[in-house]
């Protein structure tokens, strides 16, 4: 066993791979958390969060019931929101505290294997106050709910529709009367239904419900709604509120129902930024643009894209740490077993999922500082940028999350049977993301919305008009030729852009030639649906491919040429591995030919090579504490099968020589008196 500086005992084989690593890591991590400072102000706020040990279970949480595990993911959560209050907030260097912080946000992931009851009070609820209120509701609700005086949630979806907001069935309905909405739930499938937090914990929440005042109905809108006492914590009368059950994951963010019976609430509770309805019962729309009540909704597909390159960064270090200190089969007789990192095909298991989660932490630097710009236009009355920007967050959001989803299972795969061990901490990681792809819009539906922004700038560019700067690409889809092929970085996210703009195009083609058979615009883009889910995915590869590299090329300006190298490397890798995997459709719409190909996988097969003695250097650079991580298989000191025998004898299983069910089950069975 090789000795660290710092007395660790760490596994021979991960002390080799350190020593072999050619690059500074620290750099990385530096590219990775987005500099210097925010690398140092990360640290100070882990240091203060998990030194004192407040992040850790006696007993394990995966041996808890559900009723326990909920108590204690409670427990946790206040431990951590007063320590946010109290320590984090001055260090994190936010107004207001925790709530667009990514780091206080990770550091909570210390606290709870799955996640906490309050990710929807500050992930939805305290960001619908900011962005939906006007100044004086801000000024009332925000100092409550930044300080934890009251908890909240975000319930939106009813039980019989998540996806089409304007069919929801909740009702509010003003009475001029008493100055007050009348909320109500018609129908089965009008109660809300998924809320995080909704089931036990919050006393207040976002509503979101049809509105109806002089008779008339002016679609969705959020409303303020208190449900328990603020002290006894009871359900108020008119109430229906509960928890919806286990799922496959979140189970300990207590989802819930909410059904209402005329329940009433003051005028003020409507949140009234971008419509009003005045004290007789006249309705004021306020906003220049209709979709402005689904903003929350926009800024949580922004921060998903954070969230699940982070969470794809924690498989990856598992996966990749496990992969150096496993040794399997004994391909050279003379030699010893290798690591089954040395195998190729572990290797494309992998390096992708180092490269994807490096890609997407950086497109989501750059999401966030273009939802920053369009927000400061918005401020100034401007909505141009929205159309573009709803576009760009939906296919990020659902190839993000759909990507990390697949590439976190791919981990699993990789690390064989012991994956499959909750303790491997890869379980926990796959049920959480796996659910990103569907909350906050699904996958399909997503797609759909970019799509409709495609269609839309592919006719434009068939006019000659001017086009927004993502897909300004499509200016070139006219020129009548296949795009040409070159195997240059800059060459395949061309051949990426001329594989969005043909699958566009073609799209376009069919809908107009099934129109002209008879079926009417509706019918005529259902039945193009599969391509033009298709070509938002190509169009949002393409967006991916070219933020990544732009900005790559930019951050490692001044790095050190083997930080440089490296960096590049992966790079190169993400597009080989893309344009591997859309072989067919670059023979489609570019001058791609087979040789072409052929010549590509092997420079791929020679780049993981090249990437191989850097690998566990690459996920050392995301710089993940052991109490991140939750895994006995990635752990920094690789002491996997200590920690899995560690793990195993802690199971209650083990507590007694012989378990109850011999006597109750197993030998009346066996002696045949059963
Ligand atoms: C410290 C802690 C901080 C952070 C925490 C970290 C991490 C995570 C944070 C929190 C989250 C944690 C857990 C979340 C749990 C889950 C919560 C939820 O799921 S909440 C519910 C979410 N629900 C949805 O997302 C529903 C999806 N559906 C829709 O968005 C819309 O219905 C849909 C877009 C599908 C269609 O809307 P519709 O009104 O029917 O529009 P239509 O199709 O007719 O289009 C009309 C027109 O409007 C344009 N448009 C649609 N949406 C938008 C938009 N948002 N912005 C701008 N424009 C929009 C649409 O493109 C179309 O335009 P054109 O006519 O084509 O021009
Ligand atoms: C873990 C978790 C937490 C959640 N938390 C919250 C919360 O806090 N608050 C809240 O309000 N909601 C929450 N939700 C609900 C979530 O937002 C919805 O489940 C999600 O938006 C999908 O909607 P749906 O369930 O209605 O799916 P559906 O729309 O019924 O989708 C079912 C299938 O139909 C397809 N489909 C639907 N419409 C179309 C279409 N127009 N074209 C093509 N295909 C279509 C979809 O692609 C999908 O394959 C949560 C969900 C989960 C899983």
């Amino acid at each position: 066993m090789t000795q660290t500086n710092n007395n660790m005992t760490v596994n021979p084989d991960l002390a080799m791979e350190r020593a072999k690593c050619n690059f500074n890591v620290l750099e990385v991590t530096h590219i990775f958390d987005g500099g210097e400072r925010n690398t140092l102000q990360r640290k100070k706020i882990e240091d203060v969060a998990l030194n004192s040990g407040a992040s850790k279970d006696a007993l394990g949480e995966e041996h808890m019931s559900p009723k326990e595990k909920y108590e204690n993911a409670v427990r946790k959560s206040c431990i951590y929101a007063t320590m946010m209050k109290n320590e984090l907030a001055e260090l994190s260097g936010l107004e207001s505290f925790g709530v667009s912080s990514p780091v206080i946000r990770r550091t909570a992931d210390a606290f709870f294997k799955e996640v906490s009851p309050f990710l929807l009070h500050l992930g939805m609820f305290v960001p619908t106050i900011m962005g939906q209120c006007t100044p004086e509701q801000q000024s009332y609700w925000l100092p409550r709910a930044l300080d934890m005086q009251i908890i909240g949630t975000y319930a939106q979806t009813e039980l019989g529709h998540g996806t089409f907001i304007r069919g929801l069935e909740t009702t509010a309905t003003y009475d001029p009367e008493t100055e007050e909405f009348v909320l109500h739930s018609p129908t089965l499938s009008s109660y809300k239904w998924w809320a995080g937090g909704l089931g036990k914990t919050v006393n207040y929440c976002i509503v979101v419900a049809q509105l109806y005042t002089k008779g008339e109905c002016h679609g969705t809108h959020p409303f303020i709604v208190q449900i328990r006492d603020e002290d006894t914590h009871v359900p108020l009368p008119g109430i229906k509120v509960g928890e919806i059950g286990p799922k496959m994951g979140f189970n300990t963010a207590d989802n819930g129902f909410l059904g209402f019976d005329h329940y009433r609430i003051p005028r003020e509770h409507m949140l009234m930024k971008n419509a009003q309805v005045l004290k007789d019962g006249t309705y004021v729309k306020v906003a220049r643009h209709g979709k402005l009540t689904y903003g929350t909704m926009v800024f949580v597909r922004v921060v998903l894209v954070n969230e699940v390159a982070f969470n794809l960064a924690k498989a990856s270090t598992i996966a990749v740490r496990y992969s150096a200190i496993r040794r399997q089969s004994k391909p050279k007789p003379d030699e010893v077993e290798p690591q089954i990192l040395d195998y190729v095909t572990q290797q494309h298991k992998l390096f992708i999922a180092i490269a994807t989660a490096h890609a997407l932490q950086l497109c989501s630097t750059w999401l966030w500082e273009s939802f920053s710009a369009v927000l400061a236009q918005m401020k100034g009355g401007n909505t141009d940028t929205l159309p573009e920007f709803h576009a760009l967050s939906s296919c990020l959001k659902a190839i993000s999350t759909s990507d990390s989803a697949h590439l976190i299972e791919q981990c699993r795969h990789a690390c064989g049977g012991h994956g499959y061990m909750i303790s491997s901490g890869i379980p926990n990681l796959y049920n959480f993301v796996s659910a990103t792809r569907t909350y906050e819009g699904d996958y399909t539906v997503l797609l759909l919305q970019t799509a409709r922004f495609l269609v839309k700038a592919y006719e434009q560019a068939e006019a000659k008009k001017p086009l927004t700067p993502t897909v300004s690409y499509l200016a070139h889809a006219f020129s009548g030729s296949r795009a040409t092929w070159d195997n240059s970085p800059d060459g395949i996210i061309r051949s990426f852009q001329a594989l969005a703009a043909g699958k566009t195009a073609v799209c376009v083609t069919n809908m107009r030639k099934r129109m002209r058979a008879g079926l009417s615009q509706v019918d005529a883009w259902e039945m193009s649906t599969i391509q033009l889910v298709a070509a938002a995915e190509a169009h949002c590869r393409a967006v991916i491919a070219d933020t990544y590299r732009k900005e790559i090329v930019r951050l490692t300006a001044n790095s050190s040429p083997n930080v440089k190298v490296v960096m590049d490397q992966l790079t190169t890798l993400y597009l080989y591995y893309w344009a591997l995997e859309r072989t067919g459709d670059l023979l489609m719409f570019t001058s791609v030919s087979q040789k072409d190909l052929v010549d590509l996988q092997i420079a791929y097969e020679e780049l993981l090579l090249k990437i191989r003695p850097n690998a566990v250097g690459l996920v050392d650079a995301f710089d993940l504490r052991d109490e991140l991580l939750h895994s006995t298989l990635g752990s920094y000191d690789g002491r996997v099968y200590e920690r899995l025998m560690e793990e195993a004898l802690k199971s209650p299983m083990n507590k007694e020589p012989v378990s109850d069910a011999y006597s109750k089950y197993l030998r009346p069975m066996m002696k045949g008196k059963l």
